[in-house]
């Protein structure tokens, strides 16, 4: 079987337009500009190209962006002050502060102090607590857009065995309980889980957020299996010349694109999907905030 590419990038344009048009009518019928603002602790490159990139999607949607570049030394005390500043500005409808913070910042302390209200990312605790119990909430953009292309390919997931590998707070767990929203039978495996290959090998749909380059062979996936490469990991090409790089999933693509019936790519797979649902979640917050419906099909 060759797997069906699930093409992340183009479903990514898809919500971005239909989060564009959601944001001309509330500009046009409210006189309201959805704002989001990224908040950048430090001088990582690969987050500054990654706070650039969503900096130019937002304002192409119509929203507003803000973008608070602060010294990887500041005091902890100075990023709370800002999140408050932020939490009470009411042109900011969403505040997402990058991750990893900086070696002396309590992260748990940082992200619970942006209001849940304007927390795109989903991942206060508040959030995280209404997603567990099945009630509205921020869903963490990540797993939020996995969820989308896996609907999208197969419509009802009632029954599927799902197997996430990764237990992370931002990635793993929340996708585990989407997917158990959608009563999937769902198993989370991790760097202790005994016999990997086998576990995977019962999976209906696997989602891979390991953070470990090409490290599911195509000899775990059962044959039609969906394959969801969450991973992204920046790897030495030689091939492609002296100190080059490329990117790559957390699975072997080629080998598992052999079993698999789909299968997302990296890059253009899940990536693209997590900026346009950051987007999403800005525009269903700012629709909260002023107490209109919510934009249909941007959210669970
Ligand atoms: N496409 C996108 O938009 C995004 C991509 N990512 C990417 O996804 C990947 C995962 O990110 P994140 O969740 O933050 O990573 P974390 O490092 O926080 O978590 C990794 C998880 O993988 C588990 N793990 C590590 N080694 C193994 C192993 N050998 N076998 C099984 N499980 C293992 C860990 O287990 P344990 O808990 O036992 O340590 C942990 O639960 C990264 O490549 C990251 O870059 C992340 C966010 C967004
Ligand atoms: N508070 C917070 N929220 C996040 O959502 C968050 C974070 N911190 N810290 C870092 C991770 C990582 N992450 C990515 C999102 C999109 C791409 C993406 O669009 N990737 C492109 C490739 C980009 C490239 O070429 O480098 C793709 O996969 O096609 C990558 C990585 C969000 N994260
Ligand atoms: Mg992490």
């Amino acid at each position: 079987m060759t797997a069906t590419v699930i093409d992340g990038k183009a479903f990514a344009a898809r919500v971005r337009e239909k989060v564009g048009g959601h944001v001309a009518r509330l500009k046009q019928e409210h006189g309201i500009t959805p704002g989001l603002a990224v908040v950048l602790v430090g001088e990582d490159p690969a987050s500054q190209v990654y706070v650039r990139s969503k900096g130019k999607m937002t304002v192409e949607v119509g929203m507003s962006s803000y973008e608070h570049k602060l010294d990887v030394d500041t005091a902890e005390a100075d990023l709370l002050a800002l999140i408050d500043t932020l939490n009470n500005d009411p042109a900011v409808h969403g505040i997402l502060v990058q991750l990893p913070l900086p070696k002396h910042m309590n992260e748990d302390l940082v992200i619970n102090a942006i209001d849940p209200a304007k927390d795109v990312d989903g991942f206060h605790i508040s959030n995280v607590g209404l997603l567990g119990t099945g009630q509205k909430s921020m869903v963490p953009c990540t797993p939020l857009g996995c969820l989308m292309m896996l609907r999208d390919h197969h419509g009802s997931l009632s029954g599927m065995d799902a197997v996430v590998i990764g237990r992370s707070n931002i990635v793993g767990k929340p996708m585990a309980q989407l997917l158990l929203g959608e009563s999937c039978t769902v198993t989370i495996a991790h760097s202790r889980t005994k016999d990997l290959a086998d576990v995977v090998r019962r999976a209906d749909i696997v989602v891979a957020a390991v953070g470990r380059p090409e490290m599911v062979p195509g000899d775990w996936i059962k044959e039609g299996a969906t394959v969801i490469d969450v991973g992204i990991n920046r790897i030495d090409a030689p091939e492609k010349g002296e100190g080059k790089t490329r990117l790559v999933g957390d699975c072997h693509y080629d080998s598992c694109a052999e079993k698999a019936g789909a299968i997302t790519p990296v890059p253009g797979g899940v990536g693209p999907m997590t900026i346009a649902c950051l987007l999403a979640n800005t525009v269903t917050a700012c629709s909260r905030a002023n107490g209109l419906p919510e934009p249909e099909g941007l959210t669970v």
